[in-house]
C-alpha cells in the first residue's frame, strides 16, 4: 500500500519533525533526495538529449523557482548538480526567492535569471536537458498565476525532462484539481509522503513517475487520507478457495441483470463473476436474456423471473443492475435485494433507480454502488464534469450522503467509505473505455463479496484486477520491446473477461 497525507498533516509533522532537527536539515534532506533523482536521469540518458553515461557533468540543468520552500528544494539540489559539473541557470518566478537555496547555488557556480527576462527564459529552457520544477509545492494555491504559467508551458514544449519537486506546480496537493496550467511531469520526487494529488486524475496524469523520498516524516503523519494499493494487497483481499472449499462455500453471487431490450450487460456481468471465481454464479433475468447468458456461460444456474427473485435459490451476494432497465419491473426487483441482509452490488440501470429510491439504500447490510461520472452525478444532483474534475471530493460525498461503498468508475478510479481513506486504484487503461466493461466489473466485485470479502476490500480488488485484466488484453503478450503501454490496441469487454485469470496470476507471481 502506498499512504498519502493532506497537507494539513503534511505541515503537522513536519513541525514535530523540525523541532527535533537541526536548522534547514529537512529541506536538505529533500533536495540531496531531489538532485539524487536527477542525476540518475542524467547518468541513464533518459533526460533530454544526453546520450546514455555522459551523466551530470557537463549537462545543461534549468531550476523554475518559485517564491517558496519549494523553490528553496530547488535551488539546493541544483547546488548539488552544478558541484557535479552540470551547468545549472535558476529562472527566479517568484515574488522573492529562497536566501539560502540562492545562495547555495551561486556559490557552487549556477546562474540565475529573472522571469521578466522572457527571451533569456525561454532560450535556458529550449536548451535544457532536465529541468526541475520548483514554482509551486504543498503551499500552492488555485491555477497558476504568471509568470508561472506561462513558464509551465514553455516547460512543457521543451524535449527536456522534466523533475517535479514534490508535486507538478498548479496540481492541487490534496484533490488532484487542475485549474488552468499546470507543469507535465516526467519524474516526481515527493518529500516525506505522498500527496493525494499525486494518485489521482488530473492530477496523476501530470505528475509521470512519482518517486518517495524518506526525509523522516513518517512517525509523526498520523492516518493516511488517500491509499494506494498494490498487489500484494489485493492478492489478501481476492477471496482465493483453500483446501476445505466447496462450489457454495467459494461463494454463490446472484446476478439481477439484462431485460428483453438490453441482453449484452448481464452476458458480460456473469462472466466478470465466474472469471472472478464464484463457486457458482445464479442469473435471473427476462427469458431471451436467460437464454443468451445460457448460451455462452453454460456453467451458470439461470432462471426466468418477473419481479419476484423466489424462485432463484440461496446466494451470498447480489449484483443488480447492468441491462435491467429503469421501470416498475427493475424496482421491484431492486427493492428484494436491498431487502435482504446480503451485501449488495448496484450498478448502470440499478443506479438510476436508487436515484429516485433513495431509500432502497437504508439497509445495515454492506451495499457497493459502482457509478461513473455520469451516474454518480445523478445520484448527487451535479454535473458529470465537476464530478470528472473533482473525484475525491465527489466519492466522499456520495459515501456520505448514501452510506454505500462508493467506486466511482473513469480515468482514476476511486473508492470511498465513511471513515476510511480513499481507495485509488493504480491499474487500467482508457482502453477500458468501452461498452460492457463496467459491467465485467460488477461481475468481479459481486464474485469477492460472495466469497466474503469486504465491501471496500471486494470494490478495491475488483477494481485493481479489472484494471489489470484491461491492460493485458490491450498490451497482448510481450512478445517484442515496445513497453506495454506502447503495444495497446482497442479491446472489448469480453476480452477483458478472458484477461482475468492472467491478471489473478499477477498478484502470486
Ligand atoms: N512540509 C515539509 O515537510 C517539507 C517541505 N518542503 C518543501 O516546501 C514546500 C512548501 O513550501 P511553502 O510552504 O513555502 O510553499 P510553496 O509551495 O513553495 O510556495 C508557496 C508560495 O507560492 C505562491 N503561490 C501560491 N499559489 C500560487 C499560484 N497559484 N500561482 C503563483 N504563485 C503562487 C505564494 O507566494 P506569493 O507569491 O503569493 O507571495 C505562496 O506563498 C513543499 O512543497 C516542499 O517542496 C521541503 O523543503 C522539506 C520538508
Ligand atoms: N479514461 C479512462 N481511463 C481508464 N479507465 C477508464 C476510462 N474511462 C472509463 N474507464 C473504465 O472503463 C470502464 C467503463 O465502465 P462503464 O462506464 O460502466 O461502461 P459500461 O456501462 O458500458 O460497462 C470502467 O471500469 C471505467 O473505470
Ligand atoms: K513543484
Amino acid at each position: 500500500m502506498r499512504y498519502a497525507h493532506e497537507v494539513d498533516k503534511v505541515r503537522a509533522a513536519e513541525r514535530a519533525l523540525m523541532a527535533r532537527s537541526p536548522e534547514g536539515a529537512l529541506m536538505r534532506r529533500a533536495a540531496a533526495g531531489l538532485a539524487s533523482v536527477c542525476a540518475g536521469l542524467l547518468r541513464s540518458g533518459r533526460a533530454g538529449v544526453i546520450g546514455p553515461g555522459e551523466g551530470v557533468y557537463g549537462s545543461r540543468v534549468v531550476l523554475l523557482a518559485g517564491s517558496g520552500d519549494n523553490g528553496g528544494d530547488a535551488l539546493y539540489a541544483g547546488a548539488l548538480l552544478a558541484r557535479r559539473g552540470a551547468h545549472v541557470t535558476a529562472v527566479l518566478a517568484g515574488s522573492k526567492t529562497h536566501e539560502g537555496g540562492l545562495a547555495a547555488l551561486r556559490s557552487a557556480g549556477g546562474r540565475s535569471l529573472d522571469a521578466d527576462d522572457p527571451a533569456g527564459s525561454v532560450a535556458a529552457i529550449e536548451a535544457a536537458d532536465l529541468i526541475i520544477d520548483g514554482l509551486l509545492g504543498i503551499g500552492g494555491r488555485g491555477g497558476l498565476r504568471e509568470p508561472h504559467a506561462t513558464l509551465a508551458g514553455h516547460a512543457s514544449r521543451s524535449v527536456a525532462t522534466i523533475v517535479a519537486c514534490d508535486l507538478p506546480s498548479g496540481v492541487d496537493a490534496d484533490t488532484g484539481v487542475v485549474s488552468g496550467a499546470a507543469v507535465r511531469a516526467d519524474v516526481t520526487v515527493t518529500f516525506g509522503t505522498y500527496k493525494p494529488g499525486l494518485f489521482v486524475d488530473p492530477g496523476a496524469g501530470h505528475a509521470g513517475v512519482v518517486e518517495l523520498v524518506d526525509i523522516g516524516l513518517g512517525p509523526y503523519l498520523g492516518d493516511p487520507d488517500v491509499v494506494l494499493p498494490q498487489a500484494a494487497d489485493v492478492d489478501l483481499w481476492a477471496p482465493g478457495p483453500s483446501r476445505e472449499s466447496n462450489k457454495y462455500r467459494r461463494g454463490v453471487p446472484g446476478v439481477v441483470a439484462g431485460s428483453k431490450t438490453f441482453t449484452g450487460a448481464a452476458v458480460m456481468s456473469v462472466g466478470g463473476a465466474i472469471r472472478g471465481g464464484a463457486g457458482m454464479v445464479r442469473f435471473a433475468s427476462a427469458e431471451h436474456s436467460v437464454e443468451l447468458v445460457r448460451h455462452r456461460w453454460p456453467e451458470a444456474v439461470t432462471s426466468v423471473v418477473d419481479t419476484s427473485l423466489s424462485e432463484v435459490g440461496r446466494v451470498n451476494a447480489w449484483v443488480a443492475g447492468p441491462g435491467l432497465g429503469t421501470g416498475e419491473h427493475a424496482e421491484a426487483l431492486l427493492a428484494e435485494v436491498l431487502g435482504t441482509d446480503l451485501p449488495v452490488l448496484v450498478d448502470a440501470d440499478g443506479l438510476t433507480v436508487v436515484a429516485r429510491r433513495r431509500d432502497l439504500l437504508w439497509r445495515d447490510a454492506p451495499t457497493v454502488l459502482t457509478p461513473h461520472a455520469g451516474e454518480l452525478a445523478r445520484l448527487l444532483g451535479t454535473e458529470a464534469d465537476q464530478v470528472e474534475a473533482r473525484r475525491l471530493e465527489h466519492v466522499r460525498r456520495a459515501a456520505e450522503e448514501l452510506g454505500a461503498t462508493v467506486l466511482l468508475k473513469g480515468s482514476t478510479t476511486v473508492i470511498a467509505e465513511v471513515g476510511r481513506p480513499v481507495r485509488v486504484n493504480p491499474t487500467g487503461t482508457p482502453r477500458l473505455a468501452t461498452a460492457g466493461s463496467g459491467d465485467v466489473l460488477s461481475g468481479l466485485i459481486g464474485a469477492f463479496l460472495s466469497g466474503g470479502a469486504s465491501a471496500i476490500d471486494a470494490a478495491a480488488a475488483g477494481a485493481y484486477l479489472h484494471g489489470l485484466a484491461g491492460r493485458l488484453a490491450a498490451s497482448g503478450p510481450a512478445s517484442d520491446e515496445r513497453p506495454p503501454d506502447d503495444r495497446e490496441a482497442p479491446i472489448s469487454a469480453y476480452d477483458v473477461i478472458e484477461a482475468i485469470p492472467a491478471a489473478f496470476r499477477t498478484l502470486t507471481g
